[in-house]
C-alpha cells in the first residue's frame, strides 16, 4: 500500500509542475492579449491589423488553454534507456523548450495508443493517470516488457463495479471501463485518454482521399471522427487552418450533444452543419415524407435542374417587333438563338453568362437601326443607343422571356408547383414521382430541397441583381476604409508624400476581413473546405452527397457511419452505392468492430434481431458485460393494451430514473417509443416525475432545457448517434413497423450504456424474441 502511495505521491508531483506550467502560460497569454487591447485603436491600418490578428491569436491561445484543464495529462509512457514521457491533451515546453508534456497527437505519442505486449515497440509501461481535478486518484500499469521492469510498481486499477471487460485487446482496462459505465449527460465527452488501437489508426490515417468508417452501434464512430478532425488540424494545420474543416451531422439537436467535444481537444475552428443549413440564407423548416425525399435524393435531378435552367434559355416562337425611340427593330428569332449560342460558350453560369447574351442582342439591335439609317454611327451614339434599347421596357421584358435572370429558390419552386415545368425538365421522373414532389409556392424548404438549391446556385450562378447591391456595398465599404485612411494620414502626417490614402486603403482592405475562416466560409456558399467530416453518413441522399462533394475538391474527407442504420428513405444500405458516383475509386474502406457503448448482452440481442430482420450489420463485440443488462416485460400478453403499457412505460422512469439520474445533471434516462406514440407517453412521463421522485426533483428535471435534460422521450430518429445510461424501449413491433423499420429498431436497442428494458402487450419482433430464450 505504502508503495501505491508513494507512486501516487510522485505522479502528484509531475501534475502539479504541469499545471503550474499551464497556469504559467495562462498568465503570459492574457498579459500579452491585454498589451495588444491596450495600445487601442490608433495606429496606421497595417498597424491595426496587425494588432487585430495578434489579439486573435492570443484569444485562441487562451481559449485552447482554458480548455485543457480537465485531465490535462492522462497517461506515461516509460521507455526502452529510461526515457520517460508524459502524454495530454496539449504539448507543454519549458522556458528552454524542454518538453515537459507531449500532444495526443504527435508522432511521439502514437505509442501510448498502439503498443502491445505482442507489438511494445520501445514502451516498457505504459501508465494511466486518473486525476479528479488536479489531484491523481489512480495510477494503472500495463507492463509490456515484463523482463526490462521486474519489480515494477503494482497494477493500481480501481474495480469499482463499472462492470467486466469483455473484449481482450483492449488497453488501459480500468480507466477505459471508468469512462465506459461513467454516468451520461446530454453532451458528449472527448475520449483522449482511452482510445484503442484500431481507432487510434483511423485516427491518424492519411489526410488524402475519403476515409469511409463503418462500424456498428456504439463502436466510436461519431468519437473517432471528431478526434480524427482535432489530430489532421493539428497535423495538417498551415493546409487546414486556411481552407477550413467542415463537420456535416444529422441535426442541430446532434450537433449540440457533440460540440464540447472538438474545444475540449483544444480545436475551435471547425465549422459544422447539417444538410438542411448547407446554403447561407436558406432554413429548412419544412419535413418531407420518406417517399418524397427519396425522389428528390435521386441524382437524375442533377439532369432535371439542368433542364430546368437551360429552359430560361429560350428562342421565341416568332419574331417580335419592338420600337423604342420612334425607331423599329425587330427581335429576331435567328439573332436570339445565335446570341443564346454565344453566351452559353462562355460555360459560365446562367445568370452571370446573361450579360452576354444581353451585349450580343443589344449590339445586333444596333446593327439594325445603322443598317435602316444607313450611316456611320459614333461610338458616342453607339453609347446611348445601346442605353436606351436596354432600358427600353420591351426589349427588356423580350430578353428577358429568351434569357430569364432566375434564383435557385425561383428555379426550384416553379419546378414543383408548375407541372409543366417539371414535366418539361424531369422527363425521366414518373407521373407518380412528379405528383409526389408537387407543392404549393411559399411552402417551406425541406432539407430534401437544399441539395437541389445547391445544385441550381451551382448552374445559376449569382443573379447580378445580387451582385450589383453587393458591388455597392463594397464601394461603400472602400469610401469608408479611404475616408479611414485619409484621417490616419491626417491625423499622423506619416503618410505624406509617402503613401497617398487611396494605396493606404487597398492595401488595408487587402488584409482582408477580421473573421475567421470559419466564419468566412460558413457564410460563404462557394467555399471550399481542406477536408470535410460527415456523421450518420448513411442517411444522406445522392444529391445531398454531390452537393458536399462539390465543397472538398480534394475529396479529403472522413465519412462515418453505419448502413444498418439507415432510417432515411433516401439513404443508403450500400457504402458502394452512395460514394461511387461521386468519388468513383477515391474512398477506402475501414471498420470498427467493438461496441464500447452497449453492454455485451444488449449488443448480442440488438445483433440477433438485426440478422433476423437482414440488416447489413457489421460484426460487433461489446467491451464490457454489465449485470441485468437486459430486462424484458410482457405487459397484459395477448392484449393491446396502451393504458397498461402506459402505466408500466411510467413506473419503469420512476424506477431508473431513482436509480440513474443524479441531482448533478449526470445520469440519462429515455423512452424510445414509435413516433405516434411519442407525445402521449411524454405527457404521461411527465406528469408522473413530481410524484415518483419528489416535487423538487420532478421539478428541476421538468424546468431541464431538452439538450440537458435527463429523463426524456424519444423517437428512435430523434435518439439516433445519442446515448443515455437507461432506455426503456416501448413495443418494439410497433418501433418496427414505422418509416425506419428493423434499423429503428436497431437504433433503439443500441442507445443504453447500463441498462435496457423492453416493455411489450405485442409479440416480440423476430431474433429479438429468441434471444430472450434462457
Ligand atoms: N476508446 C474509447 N474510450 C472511451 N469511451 C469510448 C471509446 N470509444 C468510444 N467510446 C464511447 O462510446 C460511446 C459511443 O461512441 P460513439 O457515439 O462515437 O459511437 P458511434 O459508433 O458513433 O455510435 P452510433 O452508431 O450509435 O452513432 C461514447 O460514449 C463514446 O465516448
Amino acid at each position: 500500500m505504502a508503495g501505491r502511495q508513494d507512486e501516487l505521491a510522485r505522479e502528484q508531483a509531475v501534475v502539479d509542475r504541469l499545471y503550474g506550467r499551464l497556469d504559467e502560460l495562462r498568465v503570459a497569454t492574457r498579459a500579452r492579449l491585454a498589451g495588444v487591447r491596450r495600445s487601442g485603436p490608433s495606429g496606421s491600418p497595417q498597424n491595426r491589423s496587425e494588432r487585430d490578428a495578434f489579439a486573435t491569436l492570443y484569444e485562441d491561445r487562451v481559449a485552447q488553454l482554458d480548455a485543457v484543464e480537465d485531465r490535462l495529462v492522462f497517461g506515461r509512457l516509460d521507455l526502452r534507456g529510461d526515457e520517460v514521457r508524459y502524454v495530454g491533451r496539449i504539448g507543454l515546453a519549458d522556458d528552454e523548450h524542454r518538453s515537459l508534456l507531449t500532444d495526443w497527437r504527435a508522432p511521439a505519442a502514437t505509442a501510448f495508443y498502439r503498443a502491445t505486449a505482442l507489438h511494445p515497440g520501445d514502451v516498457q509501461r505504459r501508465r494511466h493517470l486518473v486525476t479528479a481535478g488536479r489531484a491523481v486518484t489512480g495510477v494503472e500499469d500495463e507492463v509490456l516488457d515484463l523482463d526490462a521492469l521486474a519489480g515494477a510498481a503494482p497494477d493500481g486499477a480501481q474495480g469499482d463495479g463499472t462492470g467486466t471487460l469483455a473484449a481482450s485487446s483492449l488497453s488501459g482496462e480500468g480507466a477505459l471501463l471508468a469512462s465506459l459505465a461513467s454516468r451520461r449527460t446530454g453532451r458528449m465527452t472527448d475520449i483522449v485518454a482511452t482510445i484503442q488501437g484500431e481507432q487510434d489508426r483511423i485516427i491518424r490515417d492519411e489526410l488524402a482521399g475519403a476515409l469511409v468508417v463503418q462500424g456498428g452501434p456504439g463502436t466510436g464512430k461519431t468519437a473517432v471522427a471528431l478526434h480524427r478532425a482535432a489530430y489532421l488540424l493539428y497535423a495538417h494545420r498551415r493546409v487546414l487552418e486556411r481552407s477550413g474543416v467542415l463537420l456535416v451531422g444529422p441535426s442541430r439537436a446532434f450537433l449540440r450533444y457533440i460540440d464540447q467535444v472538438l474545444p475540449s481537444l483544444g480545436e475551435t475552428g471547425v465549422v459544422s452543419t447539417t444538410i438542411g443549413e448547407l446554403l447561407p440564407g436558406i432554413s429548412a423548416r419544412g419535413v418531407d415524407r420518406g417517399e418524397v425525399a427519396q425522389v428528390k435524393g435521386r441524382l437524375v435531378w442533377q439532369s432535371v435542374v439542368r433542364r430546368a435552367v437551360r429552359a430560361r434559355e429560350r428562342v421565341p416562337a416568332a419574331d417580335l417587333p419592338v420600337r423604342v425611340e420612334g425607331h423599329d427593330y425587330v427581335i429576331r428569332r435567328r439573332d436570339v438563338r445565335e446570341a443564346i449560342a454565344r453566351a452559353r460558350r462562355t460555360h459560365k453560369p446562367h445568370n452571370e453568362a446573361r450579360a452576354t447574351f444581353v451585349r450580343e442582342m443589344l449590339s445586333r439591335l444596333v446593327d439594325q437601326y445603322r443598317a435602316d439609317v444607313d450611316a456611320e454611327l459614333s461610338s458616342e451614339d453607339v453609347a446611348t443607343l445601346t442605353e436606351d434599347l436596354r432600358s427600353a421596357r420591351e426589349v427588356r421584358v423580350a430578353l428577358n422571356i429568351a434569357w430569364f435572370p432566375i434564383t435557385p429558390q425561383q428555379l426550384v419552386a416553379d419546378l414543383f408547383a408548375k407541372p409543366h415545368r417539371l414535366a418539361e425538365a424531369g422527363p425521366e421522373l414518373s407521373d407518380h414521382d412528379r405528383s409526389l414532389v408537387r407543392r404549393e409556392p411559399g411552402s417551406p424548404w425541406t432539407e430534401s430541397d437544399v441539395p437541389l438549391l445547391d445544385e441550381a446556385a451551382e448552374l445559376l450562378g449569382e443573379d447580378d441583381s445580387l451582385s450589383r447591391l453587393e458591388a455597392r456595398a463594397r464601394e461603400r465599404e472602400r469610401a469608408a476604409e479611404l475616408e479611414y485612411a485619409r484621417s490616419v494620414l491626417e491625423s499622423t502626417g506619416a503618410g505624406a508624400g509617402i503613401v497617398d490614402a487611396a494605396t493606404l486603403a487597398s492595401r488595408f482592405e487587402a488584409t482582408g476581413p477580421r473573421l475567421t475562416t470559419a466564419e468566412r466560409a460558413a457564410s460563404d456558399r462557394t467555399w471550399t473546405y481542406g477536408h470535410v467530416v460527415v456523421d450518420e453518413a448513411q442517411e444522406l441522399s445522392p444529391m445531398a452527397w454531390r452537393a458536399l462533394v462539390r465543397r472538398v475538391p480534394t475529396r479529403s474527407m472522413t465519412i462515418v457511419g453505419d448502413v444498418a442504420q439507415t432510417s432515411a428513405a433516401a439513404g443508403t444500405r450500400s457504402w458502394a452505392d452512395a460514394l461511387d458516383p461521386v468519388l468513383r475509386d477515391s474512398w477506402r474502406l475501414s471498420e470498427l468492430t467493438v461496441s464500447y457503448r452497449t453492454p455485451a448482452q444488449v449488443a448480442e440481442a440488438a445483433q440477433e434481431m438485426a440478422a433476423a430482420a437482414g440488416l447489413p450489420t457489421s460484426p460487433l463485440t461489446a467491451a464490457r458485460e454489465v449485470d441485468g443488462a437486459l430486462e424484458l416485460t410482457r405487459v397484459r400478453p395477448g392484449t393491446a393494451a396502451p393504458a397498461a403499457l402506459t402505466q408500466e412505460v411510467v413506473d419503469q422512469v420512476g424506477k431508473l430514473a431513482t436509480e440513474f439520474v443524479g441531482a448533478d445533471g449526470a445520469g440519462r434516462v429515455a423512452v424510445v417509443a414509435a413516433a405516434d406514440q411519442v407525445r402521449a407517453l411524454r405527457e404521461a412521463v411527465e406528469s408522473v416525475l413530481p410524484d415518483a421522485l419528489g416535487r423538487s426533483e420532478g421539478a428541476r428535471l421538468l424546468a431541464q432545457r431538452p439538450e440537458d435534460a435527463q429523463v426524456v422521450v424519444l423517437d428512435p430518429r430523434e435518439a439516433k448517434g445519442l446515448e443515455f445510461d437507461a432506455v426503456v424501449l416501448v413495443e418494439p413491433a410497433a418501433v418496427a413497423e414505422g418509416d425506419g423499420g428493423a434499423s429503428d429498431l436497431y437504433v433503439a436497442m443500441t442507445r443504453p450504456t447500463q441498462r435496457l428494458v423492453v416493455l411489450h402487450s405485442r409479440d416480440l419482433p423476430a431474433g429479438l424474441a429468441l434471444s430472450t430464450v434462457p
